[in-house]
């Protein structure tokens, strides 16, 4: 049996395991912490991320990054998008040098302002031959309890997305497969930051009209920017798009939907950070995508208006003022 190494024991690392699991591969986890690899080989439990789910018994974890990658002919990336680089470093080494590195994240590099894809391919050195990203309306929760879902395995090399596509199909999940690294990565980081403001809407006591303007919007955002950046127009009408938004922006169970919530109650994002040790990862690409979208002369108000709330520099209220008094224009400008 085939095995692959998931670096990774987070929500979306231990669920997307489950259906590595299931398709029929044997799974090593590499957990950052000792106590988290120990629960799942004794308990067959993740207590941290998925307490009360039992894990296939062909999952196996490990805090030893050699042995977690040892004998493995694909690897999965699993960790938060802003802290990839330095995960990356340390687990390079180790890493088989000519198997496909498949990125799980869902983000844009502070700084740099790269994709998850970029980071891997500098990192590693590996060739977009050797890197694909699956994304799609993917939530871990649903996931792990094997409802049904769909997801699509991007890779520059078609025979490469085909292969993945063979080991992550479960009975549960539906993978296609895609050329376009780019737009399932710029879909699945915008996503975020559109269910951020979503959220806001809600927190602040807005009903479907409201949401359902921010979605539509945010897409029309999402895929300027994708496209300029080389995406198919047609990727952000799919799962990686409009899929992901679609049940981002309207599921209780994101933790994006859930902090722009609190922003727009009023909290601050301080306070909601301290609240939770789970990433939101629209929290921080609201600013590397508005500064990508800035390098490449592209107009993103949205990213823009959330990133002022997360950064503190405008309350919701000003943000909901500024949007309205935007002047008006055509719909497909
Ligand atoms: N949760 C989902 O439903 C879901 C679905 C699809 C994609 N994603 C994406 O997958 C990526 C991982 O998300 P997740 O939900 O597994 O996140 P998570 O916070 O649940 O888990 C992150 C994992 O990375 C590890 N890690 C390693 N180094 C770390 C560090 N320096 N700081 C913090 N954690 C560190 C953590 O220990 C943990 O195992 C994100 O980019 C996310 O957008 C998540
Ligand atoms: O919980 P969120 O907001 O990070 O969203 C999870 C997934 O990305 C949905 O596909």
């Amino acid at each position: 049996m085939s095995k692959v190494a998931v670096f990774g024991a987070g929500s979306w690392g231990t669920a997307f395991s489950v259906i590595l699991a299931d398709a029929g591969n044997d799974v090593t986890m590499w957990a950052r912490r000792e106590e988290v690899a120990a629960a799942i080989n004794d308990t067959h439990e993740n207590p941290d991320y998925h307490p009360g789910t039992e894990l296939p018994h062909n999952i196996s974890a490990t805090h030893d990054i050699e042995k977690a990658a040892y004998g493995a002919d694909l690897v999965v990336l699993a960790a938060p998008s802003q802290t990839l680089r330095k995960n990356l470093t340390d687990w390079a080494p180790f890493l088989p040098k000519d198997v496909p590195l498949v990125s799980l994240m869902k983000g844009v590099e502070l700084g740099t302002l790269e994709r998850m894809s970029e980071v891997i391919a500098h990192v590693t050195g590996a060739g977009p031959d050797r890197i694909a990203v699956v994304s799609g309306p993917n939530l871990s929760k649903e996931i792990i309890r094997r409802e049904p879902a769909a997801g699509v395995v991007a890779c520059a090399d078609e025979d490469v997305a085909k292969t993945i596509q063979a080991r992550v199909h479960s009975p549960a999940f539906r993978p296609y497969t895609s050329t376009d690294v780019v737009g399932c990565e710029i879909g699945g980081a915008y996503k975020n930051v559109v269910a951020i403001s979503t959220g806001m809407a809600a927190g602040m006591g807005f009903g479907d009209n409201t949401q359902a303007s921010l979605i539509t919007r945010g897409l029309a955002e999402t895929a300027r920017l994708a496209v300029q950046l080389g995406a198919n127009p047609m990727t952000l009408m799919g799962l990686a798009g409009l899929g992901d938004l679609a049940a981002t922006c309207s599921s209780p169970l994101s933790r994006n939907r859930t902090f722009g919530e609190k922003l727009g109650q009023g909290m601050t994002t301080a306070d909601i950070l301290a609240s939770s040790h789970q990433v939101a990862e629209g929290a921080k690409s609201s600013h590397s995508l508005r500064e990508l979208a800035a390098k490449v002369g592209v107009d993103v108000p949205l990213a823009q208006y959330v990133d002022d709330v997360v950064s503190g520099a405008k309350t919701v209220g000003e943000i909901l003022d500024e949007m309205l008094e935007r002047p008006t224009k055509a719909e497909t400008e």
